[in-house]
């Protein structure tokens, strides 16, 4: 057993086992050490008796003692401990909860990925390899790796997972769990959310040529292991890992919200995608705000459309209507048909605010062409075009303009009638009181 080893399993005996307890391991870890080389259960027999640990120690069994929550032999070897590394292979995995299996088949519809989890058994995950112990086992990946092999011949259900030895970083990583450091918590789940990605481009192919995957079941399965798991009912556990798998793949993979779009006759929410082609073959693509359905995006085209032949249809004044705009706060010109108001010109018009004024209630066509206006001054004209003029309301030439009277409204002269009516019949009385109010005040005084 290496420095190391022994090291950790000090520290793992100091954990779970009483003084008492452990004084009496220290003793029956040294004999451990000598039962390396004996093989007969008699001779373990006579090795217990000899410590008198048979009725103690009835866990011990083949060198490894089951006291604790680790169950880890200290006596073998490293790379024989595949029990702390699960292979998770692509083979569908039936799940005999009936209602996880059912909710599983509705994330298929979700994702390309969901392929991947949906088949992974709930309590297969539980026993995924925990993180942590590449913090208290030095190991590099070859020696992994040499492991796998041995183990693919024998087809078992035993692969090594080490998500965050796939990638460039691998001599970097190897070299820190050599030295026992420990990786944050951050790391962690850095590497858990990243697996899928770099474990696709680490594939192992076993000997009987069926392709097994190495990697990770989902990113969620360092956050799992925080939860504590009550007794053996996990199903509200399970309903969360779902919910938060669903989450997750809907933030981070809107694209297949888009997908579940199309299946459903492009009824739900749209995603507007706006793909990111970094070069890789993992395009990734940003869910924006989300648009209305196509049928209403067919709706908001014909709108656009009326609203274009809106906009290009010009409005059409009418002479009377014009001429009201006849001062400097308000001035609008007809010229050549067309309806400028150049009220805001006034003090830049190099000709003078003052004829242009004068030049209002009237067709100014005649004054405006007299002047010999440059194209340019012609072209800065569009910037007041407000609208065509109805030529039929417009006075023939030479005729003057002359507005119509303004008369009160009908009902209105009626009410003053009335009220100039009253007003003769009550003013001889109201004059009459008011001497005999007179009178009467000085007769008082
Ligand atoms: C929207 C309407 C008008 C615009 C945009 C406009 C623009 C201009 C501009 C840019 C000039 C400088 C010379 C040139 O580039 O031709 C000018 C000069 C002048 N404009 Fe107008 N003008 C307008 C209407 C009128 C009208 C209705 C009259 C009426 C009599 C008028 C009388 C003059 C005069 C007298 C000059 C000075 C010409 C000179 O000094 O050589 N303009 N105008």
């Amino acid at each position: 057993m290496s420095s190391v080893e022994n090291r950790y399993w000090g520290w793992i005996r100091d954990m779970f086992v009483p003084i008492p307890i452990r004084d009496i391991l220290n003793g029956s870890a040294r004999n451990a050490k000598k039962a390396e080389s004996i093989t007969s259960e008699a001779d373990k027999q006579a090795l217990l008796k000899q410590v008198a640990l048979v009725d103690v120690l009835d866990g011990w069994k083949d060198g490894i003692l089951t006291i604790g929550t680790l169950g880890l032999d200290p006596l073998k070897p490293f790379n024989q401990q595949n029990e702390y590394f699960v292979l998770e292979s692509e083979e569908v995995v039936e799940d005999d909860d009936d209602e996880y299996n059912h909710e599983a088949d509705e994330q298929e519809q979700y994702s390309v990925y969901s392929d991947e989890d949906s088949n992974i058994n709930e309590d297969e995950e539980e026993e995924e390899e925990n993180p942590l112990i590449y913090t208290r086992f030095e190991h590099n990946f070859e020696e992994l790796a040499s492991t796998f092999d041995a183990n693919a011949g024998k087809s078992k259900e035993i692969m090594i997972i080490d998500p965050m030895e796939t990638n460039s970083n691998v001599h970097e990583n190897s070299e820190r769990k050599r030295k026992g450091e420990r990786i944050t918590l951050a790391e962690l789940f850095l590497a858990d959310s990243d697996m899928k990605k770099k474990t696709e481009s680490f594939e192992l192919k076993s000997d009987s040529g069926k392709k097994q995957a190495v990697r990770a079941k989902n990113g969620l399965f360092f956050a799992k292991k925080l939860i504590p798991h009550v007794g053996e009912d996990s199903r509200p556990i399970k309903k969360f890992h779902q919910l938060m798998r669903r989450m997750l793949k809907r933030k981070i993979h809107p694209e297949l919200e888009e997908k579940d779009q199309k299946i459903d006759n492009q009824n739900k929410t749209a995603i507007m995608e706006v793909g990111i082609s970094n070069g890789n073959e993992t395009g990734e693509s940003i869910s924006l705000l989300p648009t209305p359905p196509r049928n209403h995006q067919h709706i908001d085209f014909f709108f656009t459309l009326v609203l274009q032949q809106m906009a290009s249809k010009p409005k059409i004044y009418q002479f009377d209507e014009v001429v009201k705009h006849k001062d400097r706060c308000d001035c609008w010109l007809i010229i050549h048909g067309k309806v400028y108001d150049v009220t805001h010109f006034l003090d830049e018009h190099p000709g003078g605010e003052e004829v242009l004024v004068a030049a209002t209630e009237k067709d100014a066509t005649d004054d405006f062409d007299d002047v010999g206006h440059s194209s340019s001054a012609k072209e800065l004209m569009n910037r007041y075009y407000i609208g065509d003029i109805d030529v039929k309301s417009v006075p023939p030439p030479g005729k003057k303009y002359t507005p119509p009277p303004i008369n009160p409204p009908k009902a209105i002269n009626k009410y003053y009638a009335i009220l100039a009516k009253l007003l003769q019949l009550l003013l001889p009385l109201l004059i009459l009181g008011g001497a005999f109010a007179v009178r009467s005040a000085i007769k008082k005084d």
